[in-house]
């Protein structure tokens, strides 16, 4: 099968030192160590950052302590086709009444530009930002979604005590991904990619999400 890639997103956020993160959680740090202008043959550096920085996935174990880690997950969740879909919400929360009025069906991954655009890139941290209501995650687990990307570092709303929403998806199992930069991507069908890395134990992991389409789509 050829397939002829048409148009091409990078829908990740820049990791560097100056990335913010989540409070509380550990900043991204990248360390250059083996250096050639040490007189060394190669380059070779480390990282050292919460799993949960910037565009990322979640694993169920995040919320649910005996749940998946990021080395289990069903891989087919975060990538395939994806619709990418605009959500307009009066407050911060995506509810039933808003995802209602998409094309969401069983089986999809569905991606979410709110009012969110811009919070990403702009190198704070913000605590103010749409994430998906109860009703919103009900909706979607009855819809039988496969995975949820959202504009923001957060599916639910910063302040939550109780990481309801959290436990709604990751206990069917509905893939999250967290810091999607979704700014410049039109709404449309696409193919996702956006796997996590194979981390033994991980709650999460930092995912370099792309969007394509095929020609002839
Ligand atoms: N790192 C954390 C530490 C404490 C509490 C939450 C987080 C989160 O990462 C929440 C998140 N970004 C989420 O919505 O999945």
């Amino acid at each position: 099968m050829k397939m002829k890639v048409e148009q091409f997103f990078d829908i990740s956020v820049p990791l560097s030192d100056c990335t913010p993160v989540w409070p509380g959680d550990n900043h991204f740090h990248f360390e250059p160590r083996v250096q050639i202008k040490d007189g060394a043959i190669c380059n070779s550096s480390s990282v050292f950052c919460t799993v949960h920085c910037m565009t990322h996935a979640d694993a169920p174990k995040h919320y649910i302590d005996d749940g998946k880690d990021m080395a289990s997950v069903d891989l087919s969740r975060f990538m395939g086709n994806s619709k990418v879909r605009e959500v307009i919400t009066e407050g911060d929360l995506i509810e039933e009444v808003d995802l209602a009025k998409l094309d969401i069906e069983e089986g999809d991954a569905i991606l979410l530009k709110t009012k969110n655009k811009g919070l990403l890139t702009d190198g704070v941290f913000h605590k103010q930002y749409v994430s998906i209501g109860r009703s919103g995650a009900e909706y979607l687990v009855r819809k039988k979604i496969r995975c949820i990307g959202v504009d923001y570092v957060g599916v639910e709303r910063f302040y939550s005590k109780d990481g309801i929403i959290h436990h709604t998806l990751l206990e069917h199992e509905i893939g999250i991904i967290e810091g999607l930069l979704l700014d410049d991507v039109p709404v449309g069908d696409y193919f996702l990619c956006a796997l996590p890395l194979k981390i033994v134990g991980s709650d999460g992991s930092p995912v370099r999400a792309v969007l394509m389409k095929f020609a002839g789509e």
